[in-house]
């Protein structure tokens, strides 16, 4: 815990002014200006909305860090480690890892990206309990936190239809997901994300991905991480957005709710 304070200390002290006004989230982000991107952003959701997807796409633009507490997790377990046989017991049932654990991982992964220069991050994936946001709070300026949105209908299959390429680590979906709209309610259409032809032999699926797991993982959420999206609430920072549908539709919308609409064409205009 000491680590995630000197370093997130430092990491702000040294940042350079956010683009984003901090407490004003209930209008429009700013207009972000390419030399000025330095961003701090968390982005919230259920397994399986797609923070990971989104939150990889916009690093890669705004060049930034992606920081995904699951892929610190997972990297552990992988690694065969000394914590990685109680984290496989606590992953496979959908469970989270201690506040202790997660947060040390964390700051490791920070201070790694501090000594190779980095600056700025989205976070995924992290804060999921009220202490975790209470210590991030308390050590660093976060500018904005997406909280992205789909019906609950939809995550279990989208989590279903998850998969990694075992090569390249791709994230892919072969979920097809076409919901009828309901009471007034607009339908949900989103195709599946495959992957290219050289990768369709080498697909696995998660441990946790199992229609068990992922249910557990969906009361937790709304247990233990629902709350998270209050506290940013309550503190102006939350941006609510629902997910219209599959990449295409969703990826405009999102860069048009950020105001970064024209920071896409700016850039590839620049390369
Ligand atoms: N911030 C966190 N706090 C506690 N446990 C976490 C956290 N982030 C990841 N984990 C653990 O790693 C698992 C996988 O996380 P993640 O890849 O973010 O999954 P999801 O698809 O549920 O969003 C979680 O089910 C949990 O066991």
């Amino acid at each position: 815990m000491m680590a995630i304070t000197r370093f997130i200390n430092r990491t702000t002290s040294s940042s350079s002014v956010s683009y984003l006004a901090r407490r004003s989230i209930t209008h429009a982000p700013k207009r972000v200006d390419s030399k000025d991107r330095n961003v701090q952003w968390v982005f919230l959701g259920c397994p399986g909305v797609g923070k990971g997807t989104y939150a990889t796409r916009l690093c890669n633009l705004l060049g930034v860090p992606h920081i995904a507490t699951g892929d610190l997790v997972r990297h552990q377990l992988s690694s065969n480690g000394p914590l990685s046989s109680q984290l496989s017991e606590i992953v496979n049932q959908g469970k989270l890892v201690s506040d202790e654990i997660i947060i040390s991982l964390l700051s490791a992964r920070l201070a790694a990206g501090e000594a190779k220069g980095e600056s700025g991050f989205i976070l995924d994936g992290f804060p999921r309990t009220i202490k975790q946001a209470e210590i991030l709070e308390g050590v660093t300026d976060i500018d904005l936190v997406v909280n992205l949105k789909l019906k609950e209908e939809v995550l279990l299959e989208k989590c279903l239809g998850r998969r990694i390429c075992s090569q390249c680590g791709g994230n892919f979906n072969v979920a097809s997901i076409n919901m009828k709209g309901e009471n007034g309610r607009p339908g949900t259409v989103m195709a599946p994300l495959l992957p290219p032809a050289h990768c369709m032999s080498k697909l696995i699926i998660r441990s946790d991905d199992t229609e068990a797991v992922v249910k557990e993982r969906l009361r937790i959420y709304n247990e233990m991480s629902q709350p998270v999206e209050e506290f940013y609430r309550s503190r102006g920072k939350l941006l609510e957005f629902d997910l219209p549908g599959g990449i295409p539709e969703t990826w405009p919308k999102l860069l048009l709710a950020l105001n970064l609409d024209d920071y896409e064409e700016k850039q590839s205009a620049a390369a």
